[in-house]
């Protein structure tokens, strides 16, 4: 970031290594160049509270944890992810600048959206494409009538960060993914285990949880 005194590099790669894998120098490179763009265009683009480098850096490192989650489970390049509610893009574009898997990032606000989209094209993931519309249980609504399909079952990961309720995503993003698919939830550390829950990553205040779809 411009002017940062923080080892960004550092910070990211410490990161990974406790949440379990090790960050490759092309995805710190794709972080930081995130982040650039998160701090450049946060307001134009009504992003997130967060513009400052503490806050988005700590999005960020909540990326990571996802990211460790995948890992921990195990993902393959062919794999589809699919992000609901990606807002400024967490936890996608940290998902899509970390793994090889192809992302869907959903999101209906038009600004947000043509941000994820340019941020996409950035990192140099033509694979990974942004929807514009609304996930309601099963149902896709896309913004604007004739909007691409999204089909449920299809998907081998699905995520969703302060959208709905861990518990409400759970029940919802089984349905998004197909059977075997693992929906990741992020809640409190202290929350006791979701039925089917295949693998976590703890930190102090946040714990993913993958929960597989029977
Ligand atoms: C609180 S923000 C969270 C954004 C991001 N996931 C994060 O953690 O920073 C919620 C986002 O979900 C989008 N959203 C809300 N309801 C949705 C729905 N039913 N389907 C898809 N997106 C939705 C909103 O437009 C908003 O950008």
């Amino acid at each position: 970031m411009q002017g940062s005194n923080v080892d960004i590099g550092g910070e990211l790669e410490a990161a990974a290594t406790r949440f379990g894998f090790n960050l490759e120098a092309a995805a710190v490179d794709r972080l930081r160049l995130l982040l650039g763009l998160w701090q450049r265009f946060g307001r134009a683009f009504n992003l997130s509270g967060a513009t400052d480098e503490a806050g988005l850096l700590g999005h960020v490192l909540e990326g990571l944890q996802v990211v460790g989650l995948a890992h921990k489970i195990g993902t393959r390049p062919e794999q589809r992810w699919l992000d609901v509610g990606s807002g400024a893009g967490f936890p996608a574009l940290v998902v899509a600048a970390c793994l090889e898997v192809q992302v869907t990032l959903i999101e209906p606000r038009e600004r947000r959206a043509s941000f994820l989209d340019m941020a996409v094209h950035q990192i140099g993931r033509r694979d990974c494409g942004v929807l514009r519309g609304h996930v309601e249980g099963a149902s896709w609504r896309p913004v604007k009538n004739g909007g691409e399909l999204v089909t449920p079952g299809s998907f081998d990961w699905a995520s969703a960060r302060a959208v709905f309720s861990p518990e409400v995503w759970v029940e919802v993003g089984r349905q998004w993914v197909k059977p075997g698919g693992v929906v990741v939830a992020h809640v409190r550390a202290e929350t006791g285990v979701f039925a089917g829950e295949v693998g976590r990553v703890d930190d102090a205040r946040w714990s993913i949880r993958g929960v597989a779809r029977g």
